[in-house]
């Protein structure tokens, strides 16, 4: 594992009026998904690509476990950070085992028998059964098939870094949906830190641990997606992920946000961990019929108090109140 920080890290085009990335500073703590996000030209790529040194930085550092990138030699750095892409990239005359395998012979170590257990057990992650695919080339598959060798293919070194380039991009939503949720599932087993380049502010939501926002080269707010929900930077992020969508807002905020104060038993007994989202505690609420789930901390299980449809409805009044306050305070400080 690894953890990526970003120091003042800038990026000057020659001949460009301003800075693709402008200053920027942040950590992506280990075995964590940060996703970039942001309007087209923001410098999501740019910032991306310094970290495995596609491209070099002007001026700053990144940090990788504290050691900076540009003291490495480029070629073994990239050998230690798997790098997916939206054009997957795989070599159409090389069956789908040699394409996965060439990452781990180029980085040498491996015997024949090695890469071969290696590549079928890559294939069982990305869920291509092997005996089925191993032998296939790349234009027997469909863009999903190609996406999951690319992930195989990343991930054959076992790198602590994976850089994802908007790696589902061109996939149709479905796919897309059934990709993010193999993600989700191979990075329980393979805790890597991933810093992902995405358009689709749903995509960020689903995936991130934390969502690092970009405006101009310059990073206008990183946090949670419930951070970035409820407290908004500014008009900008505000727009960008919906933070006036009640919906959004029920699926993420988790109910440990929507508490009544009474840390009373509920008569029933039904139960719910703090970090469900408000929309399950609902739908828990409905069909129950009870009239209120008695809230316990994810971890120890203590309880916490009570969520009700009184509580829910009145953390998204108070929810959109304070949108509309901060409205108010920014369109006031920029007359
Ligand atoms: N090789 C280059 N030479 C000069 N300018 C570049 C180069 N690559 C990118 N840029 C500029 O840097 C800025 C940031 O580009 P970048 O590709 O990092 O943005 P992005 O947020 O990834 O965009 P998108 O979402 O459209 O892919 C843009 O203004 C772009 O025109």
């Amino acid at each position: 594992m690894a953890t990526i920080a970003f120091r003042e890290i800038t990026k000057q085009y020659r001949g460009a009026s301003a800075p693709a990335v402008d200053s920027i500073s942040f950590e992506v703590p280990e075995g964590s998904i940060c996703m970039l996000v942001g309007t087209s030209g923001s410098g999501k790529t740019t910032l991306l690509r310094m970290v495995n040194r596609l491209i070099e930085p002007s001026s700053g550092a990144i940090l990788i476990d504290g050691k900076n990138v540009i003291d490495e030699d480029p070629i073994q750095l990239r050998r230690h950070i798997g790098y997916v892409i939206q054009q997957v990239g795989l070599f159409p005359h090389m069956t789908v085992a040699e394409n996965i395998q060439v990452t781990a012979e180029i980085a040498g170590g491996w015997n024949k028998r090695q890469l071969a257990n290696r590549v079928d057990e890559l294939l069982e992650l990305v869920g291509l059964p092997p005996a089925e695919y191993r032998k296939r080339y790349p234009r027997q598959l469909s863009g999903g098939q190609q996406q999951r060798v690319g992930m195989a293919r990343a991930l054959a070194n076992d790198p602590a870094i994976l850089l994802m380039d908007e790696p589902f991009g061109a996939l149709d939503a479905i796919t897309r949906a059934r990709m993010q949720d193999e993600l989700k599932r191979i990075q329980r087993d393979v805790h890597k830190t991933i810093l992902f380049v995405s358009h689709d502010i749903d995509e960020a939501f689903k995936l991130g641990d934390q969502i690092a926002v970009l405006s101009e080269g310059q990073l206008v707010q990183i946090g949670t997606p419930v951070d970035l929900l409820t407290r908004p930077a500014n008009d900008f992020v505000r727009q960008l992920v919906g933070s006036d969508n009640i919906l959004r807002q029920l699926q993420y905020v988790p109910v440990s946000a929507a508490l009544t104060e009474q840390a009373t038993n509920t008569p029933d007994g039904k139960k719910i961990s703090s970090d469900t989202p408000l929309l399950e505690a609902m739908l828990k609420l409905f069909e129950s019929n009870a009239p209120a789930l008695s809230v316990q901390d994810k971890e120890n299980h203590s309880h916490l108090g009570t969520v009700t449809l009184d509580s829910i409805n009145r953390e998204l009044v108070q929810a959109r109140r304070n949108n509309a306050e901060n409205i108010d305070l920014a369109e006031k400080n920029a007359l």
